[in-house]
């Protein structure tokens, strides 16, 4: 779920878009020769359905603009196995070595089963969860590179060898998820089931890979349950490092609620209305959202305060403290049309449900630093305490949560602190 090429470490979307480029068609080669190092066992790619299957094989794909050398290879850790078809560069950035201690997976935060709706099977939470908890790991069970979506004849043949190489045991749950292509699409049930269900995922990528590569999908027997919705309660993040899956809550969730992520970029302006959601996840998914925003019978207040919020570029959000920091007149009722502006950015956003993106966090740390400026040490500290929530929920690293909390501990040592008396 997500090969918008967009990291899910600076953006807030996470199912991939799995989009069939009609450009620059890459060709699927089979290669019955060695490519890279000696160590590794390479046959035919036809050939493999013998039980004696060579733990690595390789195929060529042509495509953004160099010859790409994908590799299959599962990828064990503990007694997970994953099955993948990345490229050999790809694979060498990864941290396979230091792979040797699996996490420990437990989810007791979370059930999944039905939503007794048209959305299928769906997360539920089992208690009242805090906002930013950590309440899903998961390793993928398959990883493959979505370059693969550029392919046309063959791509049947690479996802039905992708999931021949799932253990055994897992097979079951794997074919059992969900298949929302549409029985027009003729697609073998692999290729239907990884469409539906793959999230897009960013891997360590060498630098001659360049800006325009792309990334990587991952399905997941558990992840891969949760639905969409415009206001997501949930953000998943991929941890190369870990080679995990988590999903972290966005705001405090009630016993049974039904928990959801976002399949698409809600931030991009094309995203503002419910037309062009539905009509962007109708295209890519195959489904019509019936998510709360999308099912009120009059959504025009929420398509113009979106319209408001994704126009507003990062810019526009620094532009009022900062004129009013800089100004060496400034004065106390200036601060308070600054504050009224955040505010109002705040509940804007709060309302549309969309409290995890990177610009609702600016506006918070704004925010408080309007309270810091008239020492108003517990709204600042609520403000950058909602502010922590996002940078630990999301795609923020972990030092600028950090970093918030010592000016939590000790709020003079914010930069704006007392700045307006
Ligand atoms: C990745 S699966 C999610 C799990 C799925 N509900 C299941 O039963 O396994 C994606 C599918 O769930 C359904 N779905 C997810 N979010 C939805 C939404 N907001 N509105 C309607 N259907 C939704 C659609 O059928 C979609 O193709």
């Amino acid at each position: 779920m997500s090969a918008q090429r967009r990291s899910l470490h600076h953006k807030d979307a996470l199912y991939s878009p799995y989009t069939r480029k009609t450009s620059r068609k890459p060709k699927l080669e089979h290669v019955d020769r060695p490519l890279f190092d000696s160590d590794q066992t390479f046959a035919p790619f036809i050939d493999c359905s013998s039980s004696h299957l060579p733990h690595t094989k390789s195929i060529r794909a042509d495509g953004l603009g160099h010859t790409q050398r994908l590799l299959f290879k599962n990828i064990k850790i503990g007694a997970n196995e994953i099955s993948t078809l990345l490229d050999k560069a790809v694979l060498d950035l990864l941290p396979i070595d230091h792979f040797s201690s699996p996490l420990t997976l437990s989810s007791e935060a979370i059930e999944f089963r039905s939503t007794n709706s048209s959305r299928g099977v769906g997360a539920f939470s089992v208690c009242p969860i805090p906002s930013a908890t950590l309440i899903h790991v998961e390793y993928p069970v398959t990883v493959v590179q979505n370059t693969l979506v550029l392919l046309d004849l063959s791509s049947s043949e690479v996802y039905r060898e992708l999931f021949r190489r799932v253990p055994q045991r897992l097979l079951p749950a794997l074919m059992s998820l969900c298949n929302s292509q549409p029985a027009s699409s003729k697609l073998d049930p692999e290729e239907a089931i990884l469409r539906t269900n793959a999230i897009g995922i960013s891997l360590p990528l060498p630098k001659s890979f360049g800006a325009d590569s792309t990334g990587h999908n991952a399905v997941f027997l558990q992840a891969s349950r949760f639905n969409h919705s415009c206001a997501p309660n949930a953000t998943a993040r991929f941890d190369p490092e870990s080679f995990t899956l988590t999903v972290h809550a966005l705001r405090p969730i009630k016993k049974g609620e039904e928990l959801f992520i976002s399949y698409i970029d809600l931030t991009s302006p094309s995203m503002a209305t419910r037309d062009t959601r539905r009509a962007e996840l109708l295209h890519l998914y195959h489904f019509s959202c019936c998510c709360a925003i999308c099912s009120l019978s009059d959504v025009s207040e929420s398509d113009t305060r979106r319209l408001r919020i994704n126009q507003t570029s990062q810019s526009d959000i620094f532009a009022p403290f900062s004129a009013w920091y800089s100004n060496p007149n400034r004065t106390r009722q200036g601060l308070d049309s600054v504050m009224t502006f955040y505010l109002k950015a705040t509940n804007d956003m709060a309302k549309e449900g969309l409290v995890y993106r990177f610009r609702y966090y600016l506006h918070l740390i704004l925010l408080a630093g309007c309270y810091a400026a008239i020492k108003d040490t517990r709204n600042f500290r609520s403000w950058l305490g909602k502010a922590r929530d996002v940078a630990n929920s999301s795609y923020l690293a972990s030092k600028e949560a950090e970093k918030l909390f010592h000016y939590i501990m000790n709020p003079t040592t914010f930069p704006a602190w007392g700045r307006a008396t």
